[in-house]
């Protein structure tokens, strides 16, 4: 049987300590008691933005002032075959009215969610508890030393996923910064991920590895890890990323940077042109610091990675 595709809009609310959104579906609803972001069918004419505007009015009573892409995932259902377009509704005006949900919870990304949730719903929520910045590590070219303590001071100051890159690093060395990186990371409760390296990452129990661009077009099924993701430079990229079940993607370089030499960036209209319509979160990548993060996310950046203006130490 084939089923008729239908086009939802999902909106992501974010309130300022992290929290979010869920509904709980109605009685006479399909997949009634079960939790959902709101939002609904896309209706002809209306692009996924506009449904989720209006939706938002409807069943919340509230008008959207700022609405970001984010994910979009498809999910065969036994009723139909849905496209849900999940966007990052940043800011709206007006009280919430519950018209038609039977409860409504702000949800902490790290915490349990509601169940029963509707099951196209899972990723999404791994997809939350994913921070919006990955420090990118580059202790053989500042020291082991220096980078470490760059590395605590980022944690007091709230980073909370670290992706260890040290492919010149001698093994033994190599091992023993991973290690002592990744005990700084779990003692902030973190995640750590090592650049290409499983056996490493295993050995070290880290939280995932991180597939090169190459390793990424070469592996033949997704690692068997908590949090893998991968480099792209391209859509190809991105897509296979996506066709292997990866819970991220780093994109760039956005601008030039150092780590790529003579190349020029994509800038923010290529980013998010090649980012659109993913099932996964893609990071944004290059050239960037924490002040590229709200320009990443209206791009449909799950947040922004960085190598050196990460670790740089606080100016006063
Ligand atoms: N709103 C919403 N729908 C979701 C989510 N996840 C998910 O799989 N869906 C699916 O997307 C479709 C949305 O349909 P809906 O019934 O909410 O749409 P609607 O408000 O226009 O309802 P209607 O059928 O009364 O017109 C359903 O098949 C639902 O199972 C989610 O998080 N939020």
């Amino acid at each position: 049987m084939t089923r008729k595709r239908v086009e939802v809009a999902a909106g992501v609310l974010l309130r300022e300590d992290g929290c979010y959104l869920l509904g709980q579906r109605a009685p006479d609803a399909v997949y009634a008691g079960y939790w959902e972001f709101p939002g609904g069918k896309v209706e002809p004419g209306e692009s996924p933005a506009q449904a989720l505007v209006r939706e938002l009015d409807e069943e919340l009573g509230i008008r959207v002032t700022r609405l970001r892409p984010w994910l979009c995932r498809e999910h065969l259902y036994e009723h139909a075959h849905v496209r849900l377009h999940f966007q990052e509704v940043a800011a709206w005006e007006g009280e919430l009215a519950d018209r038609v949900h039977s409860a409504l919870a702000w949800v902490r990304p790290e915490g349990p969610a509601r169940e029963p949730m509707l099951p196209a719903n899972g990723p999404i929520l791994k997809a939350l508890r994913l921070p919006r910045t990955m420090g990118i590590t580059q202790a053989a070219e500042i020291g082991v030393e220096v980078q470490l303590d760059a590395l605590e001071r980022a944690l007091a100051g709230g980073l909370r996923l670290v992706q260890v890159r040290e492919a010149t690093l001698p093994d033994a060395a190599r091992e023993a910064f991973a290690r002592a990186a990744l005990a700084r990371v779990r003692a902030h409760g973190g995640l750590l991920v090592v650049n290409e390296d499983e056996v490493l990452a295993r050995r070290i129990g880290a939280d995932g590895v991180h597939l090169p661009a190459r390793r990424l077009m070469a592996v033949q099924a997704r690692p068997d890890f908590p949090w893998v993701g991968a480099s792209c430079h391209d859509r190809a990229g991105l897509e296979r990323a996506a066709a292997l079940e990866l819970d991220y993607a780093l994109l760039g370089p956005v601008q030039p940077t150092l780590t790529h030499p003579g190349q020029a960036g994509m800038g923010w209209e290529g980013f998010a042109s090649t980012a659109a319509g993913l099932p996964l979160p893609v990071f944004a990548l290059g050239g960037l610091a924490a002040d590229d993060m709200e320009r990443a996310r209206d791009a449909g950046a799950h947040g922004i990675a960085a190598i050196r203006a990460i670790w740089r130490p606080v100016r006063d």
